[in-house]
């Protein structure tokens, strides 16, 4: 396996991922590494196999084909595809946080349930898993607004609050859904420096989609997907130009 300048393995490293609806090939053999503290961008159009990657590189939806072999803390060397539903929910609650466009919050609760939620299914008491919750929104600028409910709270708000469930459980990778995607451009921009400095700011790792190339650019490192195939990766092209130690 290939291994970072600093030895370590990749956190998430898939070969060969395929996947089909059908007649359709969502992903036609991907092979994707993704290290400690990278921020990865996937990109392309409509249909060529984003969510179907980030689903699969998540656990969320195995491919048909492919491994997917993880090394974060507690999570040595584990292949993803061999996991079963339980164990791969586990896995989701344990190691990767999610913040996705929308659907994800839990709207009949308020914005510190939503936090405190992930840590309890962890197994966090609900005091402690409160008062931890507390201080991740206050930390996202979110302090006086712990009591209310998802739907008072603005599109940026509600992916704050979104962030700070995914950065309180400690998860190491990050998986975003177009973060930015319902947001105004200032709203958009706060969020984002907001994701960034949660994630590879704190040493995780994100891996985005988005259709906005602002967006994507923020990130360290951009492939784009069409028809199911990798076609572009920024990291091959800076290493291929050697600017890329
Ligand atoms: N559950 C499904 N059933 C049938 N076809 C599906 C399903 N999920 C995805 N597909 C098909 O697989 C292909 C890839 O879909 P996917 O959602 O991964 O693309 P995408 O790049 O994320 O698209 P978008 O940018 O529009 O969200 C598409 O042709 C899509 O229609």
């Amino acid at each position: 396996m290939l291994e970072n300048s600093l030895g370590l393995p990749p956190v998430i490293a898939a070969h060969g991922l395929f996947r089909s609806f059908g007649t359709t090939v969502a992903l036609g053999g991907v092979d994707l590494n993704i290290q400690l503290g990278q921020s990865l961008a996937i990109m392309g159009p409509s249909g060529s196999g984003k969510s179907t990657l980030l689903h699969a590189l998540a656990g969320i939806e195995l491919p048909d084909a492919g491994r997917i072999t993880l090394n974060l803390p507690g999570y040595n060397n584990v292949q993803v595809e061999t996991l079963n539903d339980k164990a791969r929910t586990k896995l989701r609650r344990e190691a990767f946080g999610f913040v996705f466009q929308s659907g994800l919050l839990i709207p009949e609760l308020t914005a510190i349930e939503n936090v405190a939620m992930a840590l309890m299914i962890n197994g966090v008491q609900r005091a402690a898993a409160m008062d931890r919750a507390a201080q991740a929104l206050a930390q996202l600028g979110l302090a006086g607004m712990e009591q209310r409910r998802i739907g008072q709270l603005s599109g940026g708000q509600q992916q704050r609050v979104a962030i700070a469930r995914a950065k309180v459980t400690g998860a190491g990778v990050v998986f975003a859904d177009e973060p930015t995607g319902a947001l105004d451009s200032t709203t958009g921009t706060e969020v984002l420096d907001i994701l960034l400095e949660a994630t590879v700011g704190a040493g995780k790792s994100l891996v985005m989609v988005t259709h906005d190339r602002s967006v994507a650019e923020r990130c360290d490192r951009i492939v784009t997907l069409r028809d199911g195939h990798i076609v572009t990766d920024s990291a091959t092209a800076q290493r291929q130009t050697g600017s890329w130690s």
